[in-house]
Order: structure tokens, then sequence, then C-alpha cells
């Protein structure tokens, strides 16, 4: 299992987390990811961690003020890149230049979907990994994969029928390690996450708490 843990722009010391992240993934074997803000990419980076941007602009070098060039965030360190949040919706064209911008430079791409029928859709575009994340579940502690279990398997059934080498994950209140087990017998490869780990008082213990039962 993949656990991508998106800081959104919550008020947390990334620096900590990211040194939390690393460790319990060095500890657990567990693939684990840090989505700092974009300022922060390349302190998280020196960490060590895996780590990942929250965006990319679909931009090229040239006159974008205040864009976020993929090329800046793969030189920050980051090697993957998340496209599509829910919090940060795209235009259809805006997602398949931002992969394009993404794969110049190498970044692994996740595509979020509110739903099924958009995983289906942006699978078509041909990222890495799309993540379902329903918005309404989105910090509510309530897991999708409890919630709303046919929202997991159908996006694992939509993103196959376009291509099966494309990665499923699935978001939205999750925060424990049943809550991972779960989501892996509905079929997600991997978890998107935020408040569990970036809103806890102690990061590890919510970060060994999710992997233990892996
Ligand atoms: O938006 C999310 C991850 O990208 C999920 O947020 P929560 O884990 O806070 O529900």
């Amino acid at each position: 299992m993949f656990v991508l843990v998106n800081l959104k722009a919550y008020p947390c010391d990334p620096i900590e987390i990211a040194e939390a992240v690393r460790d319990v993934s060095d500890a657990s074997g567990v693939d684990i990811a840090v989505a700092p803000q974009t300022a922060h990419l390349s302190q998280v980076a020196e960490t060590g961690v895996e780590t990942w941007g929250q965006h990319v602009s679909p931009v090229e070098h040239g006159s974008h003020t205040g864009s976020t060039l993929a090329e800046a965030v793969a030189d920050a360190g980051a090697t993957g890149t998340m496209l599509n949040h829910s919090e940060n919706r795209l235009k259809l064209a805006d997602i398949d230049a931002g992969l394009a911008a993404a794969e110049r430079v190498g970044l692994d791409t996740t595509v979020c979907a509110n739903n099924p029928e958009q995983v289906g859709a942006v699978a078509a575009l041909g990222p890495d990994a799309v993540a379902v994340e329903p918005p309404e579940l989105i910090g509510t502690g309530t897991p999708v994969s409890k919630a709303d279990p046919d929202i997991v398997t159908d996006a694992v059934a939509a993103a196959e029928a376009v291509d099966e080498n494309i990665s499923v994950f699935c978001g939205a209140g999750i925060s424990t390690g049943e809550d991972l087990v779960s989501a892996r017998e509905l079929g997600a490869e991997g978890v998107l996450l935020a408040s569990g780990v970036a809103k806890a008082d102690d990061p590890i213990a919510a970060l060994e708490d999710l992997v233990e039962p892996l």
C-alpha cells in the first residue's frame, strides 16, 4: 500500500511531519510520502522523505507568474505530484497539460477525482494513478471505505476499464490502520489522507497506528 500524507495548508510543522513519515516508512517498510506546501518542498525533501507536490501548473517555462512550474517542483526534490485535488479542481484540458508537465520532468502522477465517473474520465488521460475522494467525507474522520465502500470498488472498476495498469487510491476520512485495511480489501492500492496526521497531536503515533496492521 502507498500512503500519501497531504499537508494541504494546515498549520502544522512540515519538517516534523516529514521526519515522522520518513522514520515510520523506514521502520515499517510501507511506502509513505508527504505532500507539503510548494514553498516547503526543498526543506521537506532534504529530510530524505519521499516528497510530492500538491499540484503543478499546466505550463512550461515562460511568462506564467504565480504558477507552480513542474521543473521547479522536481528541482526541489519532489518525485511525484497530485493534480486536480477536490480543493484545487482543474479543467480537463489543464489536467491533461499538468500531466504533460509532470511527465516532462519525470514526476509520478496521481489525479484526484470526486467519484467513479470522474475516475474513468481522468484515467483516460494516462496518469500513473487516480485517487477517488468524495468531497463530502474529506476532513470528517468518517472513512470512505466504511461510509461508501461502493465508491472505492466502482472507482477501481472504472479505472480498470480504461487501463488496468493505472493504480487506484482512495481518500477522505482515513485515519486508522483499520481504514487502510478496508481500503485494500476494496481494491485500492493506496490511500490519501491529511487531517489524521497533519492535525494529530502526535504524528508519529498516528502514522504508526496507520501502518500497524499492514
Ligand atoms: O483530502 C484529503 C487527502 O488529499 C483527505 O483529507 P482527510 O484525510 O482530512 O479527510
